[in-house]
């Protein structure tokens, strides 16, 4: 028997076995690889990989994707990976967490069933009524601390996502706030190689997986935006082919494959948050526009009964419109170009 027949049975692929057992707990397994290392199924949609013993890793890595059951082009990219991983194309140094993170609403084309996921991680999950999300947001905390206390290594956390609204930068990164922290330069490094020249500066802490991974487990952690949501199936992989080429870099260990003088990622910080505020709030931002549409000095954005937002003195360009979230929740964010929140770039002299 193959490994992949061994974790993954008649199904195939981790992807087909995650969606087979999507609701189902199913037992620890593991096998191992063609490189030497171990890949484990932890549970349903949790694969944990531990590298052959005769190498030091220099950071532990958890890469997750289907946090939005709907955001499928990050689920197949993740699932070929692991393909790659199982038949021996792809020979990772560092131990990996991976993580499809909602299959039941994979399995119904949703992105959530009850609640957001993407908004229960740092315990918000206790909060809410109990459901499907909450329980997967608490297990999916515990594998998290697991996998960072047993690596006991600097941890990276890319969570990968699609977005609901066309954008006119197609792939863009978040980086979570925690107080006085900067993007170092390895991570735009990174993100250049990956072909994602935009970074967004969150202003606020906030309840998001990447979020949760930044603040308790001090991982450098980015929520990547790599296109448009897309049924399963209907996704043009070649797209992120400069990410997966990126990824399997940072896997085996390998310098980065950019120029000499990479252009570095251009970096967007909030302006403003939009919430919805409940009865009376009209958002006056069309269900069509595209990710980063720039609105004039004055444009009027929402407003309610006691309150009126309107773009401030520079314009400002929308990200995640979506008007159709619960009272409290994030409509939107306003954001602008910035140039703070970077770590110089350290200058190489050469002596003569
Ligand atoms: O397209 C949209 O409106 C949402 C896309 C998406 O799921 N984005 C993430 C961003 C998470 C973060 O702020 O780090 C989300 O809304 O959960
Ligand atoms: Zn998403």
């Amino acid at each position: 028997m193959g490994p992949a027949q061994a974790l993954f049975d008649r199904h195939g692929d981790w992807l087909s076995h995650t969606l087979a057992m999507s609701e189902q707990a199913c037992p620890v397994a593991a096998v191992t690889l063609p490189d030497g290392g171990q890949l484990q199924r932890l549970g349903t949609g949790l694969l944990r990989y531990h590298p052959d013993a005769g190498t030091i890793p220099k950071t532990g890595l958890i890469l997750s994707a289907g946090i939005h059951g709907n955001e499928t082009a990050p689920i197949e990219l993740l699932n070929a990976q692991v393909n790659d991983l199982l038949q021996g194309r792809l020979h990772s140094r560092i131990p990996l967490l991976l993580i499809l993170g909602n299959p039941p609403a994979m399995v119904a084309g949703e992105r959530f069933l009850k609640h957001n996921l993407n908004r229960l991680f740092c315990g918000a999950w206790e909060a809410y009524p109990e459901g499907y999300e909450t329980r997967r947001a608490s297990q999916l905390e515990a594998v998290c601390r697991e996998f960072a206390d047993e690596t006991s290594l600097p941890l990276r956390h890319y969570d990968l996502h699609t977005a609901i609204r066309p954008s006119k930068r197609e792939k863009f990164a978040l980086y979570p706030f925690v107080d006085g922290r900067q993007v170092p330069d390895s991570e735009l490094d990174f993100l250049t190689d990956a072909d994602i020249g935009t970074v967004l500066l969150q202003h606020r802490r906030a309840t998001t997986f990447s979020g949760f991974s930044s603040e308790y487990l001090a991982a450098e952690s980015f929520t990547l935006e790599l296109g448009k949501v897309e049924p399963f199936g209907h996704n043009d992989l070649t797209r992120l082919g400069r990410l997966r080429g990126a990824l399997i870099n940072l896997l085996e260990q390998r310098p980065l494959a950019t120029a000499a003088e990479p252009q570095r990622p251009e970096i967007f910080q909030v302006v403003h948050e939009v919430i919805n505020t409940g009865e009376g709030f009209r958002f006056h931002v069309a269900d069509d526009v595209a990710n980063f549409t720039e609105y004039a000095p004055g444009t009027l954005i929402w407003e309610d009964a006691d309150t009126q937002y309107r773009v401030g003195d520079q314009p400002e360009a929308v990200i995640f419109p979506n008007p159709k979230v619960p009272v409290g929740h994030r409509v939107a964010l306003m954001i602008r170009k910035s140039y703070i929140g970077l770590a110089p770039r350290t200058t190489r002299y050469t002596s003569c």
